[in-house]
């Protein structure tokens, strides 16, 4: 059934930690991307958002279910397979601290253009490719002579992007991208995000804030405990949620003012979770 998945993620368990502290952080999570799809995923702190994500990159081992990347299954593979997968750059991954993809001491061109130059591709073409890359992501490319400590965050963060796609990722992660930038700055990545959202980039979008995720995904999936609860085109999920998590989630995010929530109400959706949660 993966059929026009780039990518599966069926039944995915993971637990993890050991002895009396070992906990089932991901239960029977199951979502696909599509080609081209901009996909949020949403969730409070602990709810398990990255580690999904680590599960799709091979960092930590999923006790049982499925990942699948372009129909090819992941989750067999030795550590060895999933090194070499991850220097292929199928799945690329960008952290809230773009300071943790960039080296300080490197050139912002040899930090973008580097997993090009591991490939051996020769220089006057890496030096072209980052050019297009950073203009891509709304960037001078003059800035390739540059160090991070000279920039912005959120110019940081859109160098950290550009760094991913140049190997052109089947899917890109990005973990809460936004969350460490000041207003400015956020509305210069989301605005690129629209700009990848209506490109041909199958990415995925990690964050504790609905409000960010809404204006540039077409689909959102909500994690609640380690469980998809809803899975739907982001206008739904927003305009008429089907699950009370999500209908709480809404009611915090003060950029969605219309599902705005007082405290009566989210004291009835928390009944309604808890009950629904048996
Ligand atoms: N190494 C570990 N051992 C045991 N439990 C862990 C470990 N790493 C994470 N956890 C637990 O797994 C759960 C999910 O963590 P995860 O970091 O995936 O959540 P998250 O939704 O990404 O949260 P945040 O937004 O704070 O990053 C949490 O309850 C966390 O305490």
């Amino acid at each position: 059934m993966s059929g026009d998945s780039v990518l599966q993620v069926r039944d995915l368990d993971v637990h993890l930690g050991r002895g009396t502290a070992r906990q089932h952080v991901i239960r029977g999570a199951t979502f696909r991307l599509r080609p081209g799809e901009a996909v949020g995923l949403i969730g409070e702190t602990g709810s398990g958002k990255s580690t999904i994500a680590r599960a799709i990159l091979g960092l930590v081992r999923p006790s049982g279910g499925s990942v699948q990347v372009d129909g090819h299954e992941l989750v067999q593979r030795s550590a060895r397979a999933w090194r070499r997968l991850r220097r292929e750059g199928a799945v690329q991954y960008v952290f809230q601290d773009p300071l943790r993809s960039l080296d300080p001491d490197h050139r912002v061109g040899d930090s973008v253009g580097e997993p090009l130059r591991i490939r051996g591709v020769a220089s006057a073409e890496v030096r072209e490719r980052v050019a297009e890359e950073l203009r891509r992501v709304n960037l001078d490319p003059a800035l390739a002579d540059r160090f991070p400590s000279e920039l912005s965050g959120g110019q940081r963060q859109r160098i950290a992007i550009a760094r991913a796609l140049i190997t052109r990722p089947r899917v890109l992660i990005l973990d809460e991208p936004v969350s460490a930038l000041d207003s400015a700055n956020r509305v210069a990545v989301l605005r690129l995000l629209e700009q990848l959202r209506a490109s041909d980039v199958t990415l995925l979008f990690i964050s504790h804030d609905l409000g960010s995720v809404a204006g540039v995904t077409d689909r959102t999936l909500v994690l609640h405990e380690g469980r998809i609860v809803e899975d739907g085109p982001t206008s739904r999920v927003v305009n008429a949620p089907a699950h009370p998590y999500t209908r709480l989630l809404i009611g915090s995010a003060p950029t969605l003012r219309s599902g705005a929530i007082d405290a009566e109400e989210r004291a009835l959706l928390r009944a309604e979770l808890a009950a629904s949660e048996g």
